[in-house]
């Protein structure tokens, strides 16, 4: 009997795999759509304090191998988000994540007591990774401006909290990286939002309008970096501290590297947005299959078992 259940923070879900922030979890209709669906649990688009537009239209673009966005946050605002996911919690056992970002530490920080004073029972996933807030870096790449900010958030915040990080692609990165988020109790790194300010063409032009058609990409152009950020994150940190995965997952044979490389949860965007919330059942059928053939009963048979050439 194959199951597909996974552990964070003490946390149990039924399912391996949710949503990636930014996914199907805009509003209540697309959350109850995942919510409802084979995903263990699922995330919320990624609140500022009010809500925003976000940029201009065209911002989101599939193409073949993936995608690329430049969305800008649209989301309702914290409030939403949180008040939908209480009323979630008084229905059901399961574990939700609230994902947030300020624009400014302050406004972090003010959302961030905003939850902790509240009856949230479900996890948050810290937004330190958007590469489309036109004038915003990408805060994880600014790792003593990363440390000063968890210092802070982690001086009064006691729920269970992780960070969704950008890809890193040095291998001093990884370790200086890895040497702040090893101060901090988080509860998981999640690897990875999409590689930042990638640029797409049809014909002449560039796809979407944000930014000169600058974006985020996501899909199979990506797997290849999240998987490292997964292992290179597994290897370094603290065994407290878990490793969600997301990056270029279409098949249960993605989500088996994802786990291989050490995920003890995978998410799922661009797929997800291309082939809609069945995309979990199809998943978790692959997965077992393949957890199957190699005769392993649960993820932690195989879990960050990775092999190496000698
Ligand atoms: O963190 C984010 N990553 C993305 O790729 N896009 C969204 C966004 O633009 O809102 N945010």
């Amino acid at each position: 009997m194959v199951l597909l259940n996974t552990t964070i923070a003490g946390y149990e879900f039924d399912n391996c795999l949710m949503n990636a922030a930014g996914v199907c979890c805009y509003d209540h209709e697309e959350l109850t759509m995942v919510d409802q669906s084979s995903a263990g649990t699922f995330v919320t688009k990624s609140a500022t304090k009010t809500s925003r537009e976000g940029n201009p239209l065209p911002r989101y673009q599939a193409v073949p191998l993936g995608s690329i966005n430049s969305m800008g946050l649209p989301n309702l605002g914290l409030d939403y988000y949180l008040d939908y996911v209480r009323q979630l919690e008084k229905q059901t056992k399961k574990t939700y994540f609230l994902s947030m970002t300020g624009l400014s530490k302050e406004e972090t920080l003010e959302m961030l007591k905003q939850v902790e004073l509240s009856d949230f029972k479900g996890m948050v996933e810290l937004n330190l990774s958007c590469p489309n807030v036109p004038g915003k870096p990408q805060l994880a790449y600014d790792l003593p401006t990363t440390e000063n900010l968890l210092t802070e958030v982690f001086a009064f915040f006691t729920k269970p909290l992780g960070v969704k990080l950008p890809p890193y692609f040095d291998i001093a990165h990884f370790d200086a990286a890895a040497e702040v988020y090893n101060k901090f109790p988080l509860a998981f790194v999640n690897c990875v939002n999409s590689i930042g300010n990638g640029l797409i063409i049809n014909d002449e032009t560039v796809v979407i309008k944000p930014k000169n058609g600058f974006g985020g990409i996501g899909g199979d152009y990506i797997k290849p970096t999240a998987l490292a950020n997964v292992h290179a994150f597994y290897q370094r940190l603290k065994p407290s501290i878990k490793i969600i995965g997301t990056g270029g997952v279409k098949t249960g044979r993605d989500v088996f590297e994802h786990i291989l490389c050490g995920a003890s949860m995978v998410q799922v965007g661009t797929a997800l947005e291309k082939e809609g919330v069945e995309i979990f059942a199809r998943l978790s059928q692959e997965l077992t299959e393949i957890m199957q053939e190699k005769g392993y009963q649960t993820i932690e048979d195989f879990r960050g078992k990775l092999q190496y050439l000698a």
